[in-house]
């Protein structure tokens, strides 16, 4: 979903009016089989791209509202690189969807609903950030077994990543 759908006026939408596009988006996606989660990037020259949740509609676990829409947004621009964007979205980024805007260089969100609102409906969003931002114990609550195995051949990935003068940094 990349559509432009705002209400064509002569100015910006404001913040707000964005916000509750996205919050119409995220409740409109549930008619549509998807999750309760709707998400606008808005460019620095003001182009509009929309995204909603199709993790279950698509199996793919990554596709929040917010990711869908940086994905329309760059395959929309051409581009990996939304520095100047805003991201507005009907619920807090889960730390999937803030890590992806950092990637992506977006320079502010705004969001409705928080973390909060999302575990009363049964998501795990602040149990995730639990997760992130807690200590030893708090990762217990749900382990990710990760194990650093380390060979002499680790780095050799980086290492061609230097010596490759035509990459494409990011
Ligand atoms: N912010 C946000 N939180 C979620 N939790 C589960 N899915 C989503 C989503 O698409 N967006």
């Amino acid at each position: 979903m990349s559509s432009i759908s705002m209400p064509a006026t002569d100015s910006q939408p404001t913040a707000a009016e964005y916000l509750a596009r996205a919050v119409a988006l995220a409740t409109e996606n549930v008619r549509d089989a998807g999750g309760p989660f709707g998400a606008i990037v808005v460019s620095a020259d003001g182009q509009v791209f929309e995204g909603v949740n199709r993790v279950t509609a698509n199996l793919d676990p990554s596709a929040h509202a917010e990711v869908t829409a940086i994905r329309a947004a760059c395959q929309g621009l051409g581009t990996f690189d939304l520095t100047g964007a805003t991201l507005y979205t009907s619920c807090e980024p889960c730390p999937m969807c803030l890590a992806t805007s950092l990637w992506a260089r977006i320079d502010r969100v705004y969001f409705a609903a928080d973390r909060h609102d999302a575990a009363d409906a049964g998501f795990d969003d602040a149990v995730f950030y639990r997760y992130f931002e807690g200590g030893p114990e708090d990762r217990a609550i749900m382990p990710v077994a990760q194990e650093q195995l380390s060979s002499d051949e680790r780095v050799a990935p980086f290492t061609e990543w230097n010596a490759n003068t035509s990459r494409t940094e990011y």
